[in-house]
């Protein structure tokens, strides 16, 4: 029996045989979904006395929703960080073949570049929804070069950059443009920097604090001008101990 069209003209689709997460732990369970949202079973059939139009069998599958990957580098012999003319054909193969892993999307990542590598890698690359052709295109996470010199970690110390020139304007000389950015690591105790925190949230740009010796009241005042997330927690800024109320990581707790 087909869904009850007087309730929705969309096919439901029953997915059978298969493993799903509730309650932290797989449980073996149908799945009923209509234009691609999960449906309440009990809803669909007393309320609505619908039924499934479509059965897939999953042969003992997990669905879990996909991974979303938020630092990578590159992948698979791809560099994302060269400055090269086929950059795109190179995200397309990351994208491809980290689905296989249940990455469904992801935000391909610069480490701390000279600006023509910006100006060369942004513009080859749009953002766009993943499908069976591989995961979806966030946008690019640029790791600095806005970062601490103390804690550059593995990032190039000649490439560095501070907001001398009054913050977007080093940002648009450094990248070039912002349409395909969806992330921006950057130390918050850089002169400038909350200004800068504060126009690319506006942008709808995700900042990241790391690479950093922010102490809390940085940290503090760059999470109240939108800054959201922390790069590789624990690394590459100040330690924490009982002592240390200097750390960014006590502000971690903030942000969360
Ligand atoms: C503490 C530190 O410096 N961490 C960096 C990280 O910021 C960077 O994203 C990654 C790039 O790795 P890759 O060059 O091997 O892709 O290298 C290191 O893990």
């Amino acid at each position: 029996m087909p869904s009850n069209k007087s309730v929705s003209d969309a096919r439901i689709t029953q997915f059978i045989n298969c493993r799903i997460l509730r309650d932290h732990c797989l449980q073996r369970e149908d799945l009923w979904v209509r234009d691609g949202k999960i449906l309440d079973p009990e809803k669909l059939f007393f309320d609505e006395h619908g039924y499934a139009d479509k059965c897939v069998d999953c042969e003992g599958s997990i669905i879990a929703p996909g991974f979303i990957d938020v630092q990578i580098n590159g992948g698979y012999g791809i560099d994302f960080s060269q400055a090269c003319d086929d950059a795109g054909s190179g995200v397309s193969l990351v994208a491809k073949k980290i689905l296989e892993h249940g990455v469904t999307s992801f935000c391909p990542t610069l480490v701390t570049s000279p600006p023509h590598v910006y100006h060369k890698v942004l513009p080859q690359v749009k953002v766009h929804d993943g499908g069976a052709h591989g995961a979806g295109v966030l946008g690019f996470h640029l790791e600095g070069p806005f970062i601490s010199l103390e804690k550059k970690g593995a990032h190039p110390e000649q490439f560095l950059r501070t907001f001398s020139s009054g913050g977007l304007r080093d940002l648009m000389e450094t990248y070039g443009g912002l349409d395909s950015v969806a992330m921006v690591t950057l130390a918050p105790e850089l002169d400038g920097s909350q200004s800068v925190i504060r126009d690319l949230c506006q942008k709808g740009i995700t900042v990241s604090l790391g690479h950093s010796v922010a102490n809390m009241s940085q940290a503090e005042e760059a999470v109240q001008h939108g800054a959201s997330f922390i790069t590789h927690l624990f690394n590459a800024m100040l330690p924490v101990s009982p002592t240390n109320d200097k750390s960014l990581f006590k502000d971690s707790f903030l942000i969360k």
